[in-house]
């Protein structure tokens, strides 16, 4: 297989993991490919990242060896019909589209191809995703790992069965989601007691950072943690029983349950 990839699709997820992995020094920008209908967005990720902008859908194919769907689930139908037939059996296609399955890539493309569904996330952009991958019965073991090498470059990435998608969607995939509304509303707090607003993003964005490396880097269960910061009678342990009594962790589970079924939905 050549040692190219290319990106059908340059948006937020394209852009974010074409960044990562230009960053990670895996591939150099000469061996990445992108092609977006818009010629702004192609000029735009030449300019920025140094990437090859094709000018139809066809080159990118006939010059990747790695073939990356990044478009919108409600086009990729229509990039499928486009490519079906060109897409040869080396190639790896790699599908990030949301409750798009890998029977339903099979049945856009003909032949015995080596179809990949993944779940990125856009911290990939900083070198921080996290990606869960699953493959089709002719993807062998080595380009199962040549999969995970490539999400890894920016992040983490995992091997799941596929059926786990739909939980990768509602936790990590649409999970900075989350995360950013919980910073925003941490730092907005922290303006209503008077902090400056430049500071007040710092100090939410560096606290759910930190957390997040403790529970990575400690392996400690997130409960012990977080009796770890609830001294007796004290401040944290007042604010815990605010966010208990307001149902925090039954809205966040009804939220990546609510996710994961509209994954599940849009299969359908
Ligand atoms: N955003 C996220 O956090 C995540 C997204 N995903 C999945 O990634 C995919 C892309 O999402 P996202 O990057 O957010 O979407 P964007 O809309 O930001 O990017 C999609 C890009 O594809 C372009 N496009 C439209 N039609 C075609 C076509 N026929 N051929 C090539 N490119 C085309 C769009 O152009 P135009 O805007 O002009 O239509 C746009 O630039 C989706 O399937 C989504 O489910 C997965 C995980 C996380
Ligand atoms: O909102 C979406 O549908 C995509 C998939 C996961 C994150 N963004």
């Amino acid at each position: 297989m050549k040692k190219t990839i290319g990106f059908i699709g340059g948006g937020n997820m394209g852009r974010a993991m074409m960044a990562g992995l230009l960053k990670s020094g895996q591939y150099q920008p000469t061996e990445v490919y992108v092609f977006d209908p818009s010629v702004k967005v192609r000029k735009h990720l030449e300019d920025t990242l140094g990437v090859q902008p094709t000018t139809t859908v066809e080159d990118l194919v006939d010059n990747a060896g790695i073939i990356v769907l990044a478009v919108k689930p409600q086009v990729l139908n229509q990039v499928l019909a486009k490519i079906n037939g060109r897409v040869n059996e080396q190639q790896l296609v790699i599908s990030i589209a949301a409750g798009v399955t890998l029977a339903q890539l099979a049945a856009g493309l003909t032949g015995r191809l080596k179809l990949i569904r993944v779940m990125p996330n856009t911290p990939a952009l900083v070198g921080a995703g996290m990606a869960a991958i699953a493959t089709n019965e002719n993807v062998d073991e080595q380009e199962k790992q040549l999969a995970v090498t490539l999400f890894s470059s920016f992040g983490l990435a995992k091997v799941v069965p596929e059926h786990l998608i739909d939980a990768v969607v509602g936790v990590s995939g649409s999970g900075p989601a989350y995360v950013y509304l919980f910073i925003e509303a941490l730092a907005d707090s922290a303006v209503l007691e008077g902090m400056p607003r430049k500071d007040a993003y710092e100090f939410a964005a560096q606290t759910v950072l930190g957390s997040a490396k403790m529970v990575l880097e400690t392996r400690e269960h997130p409960g012990n943690l977080k009796d770890m910061v609830c001294s007796p009678a004290g401040t944290t342990i007042t604010g815990v029983r605010v966010l208990e009594t307001g149902g925090f962790r039954g809205l966040v589970m009804d939220t990546v349950h609510a996710v994961a079924e509209k994954n599940r939905q849009m299969a359908e």
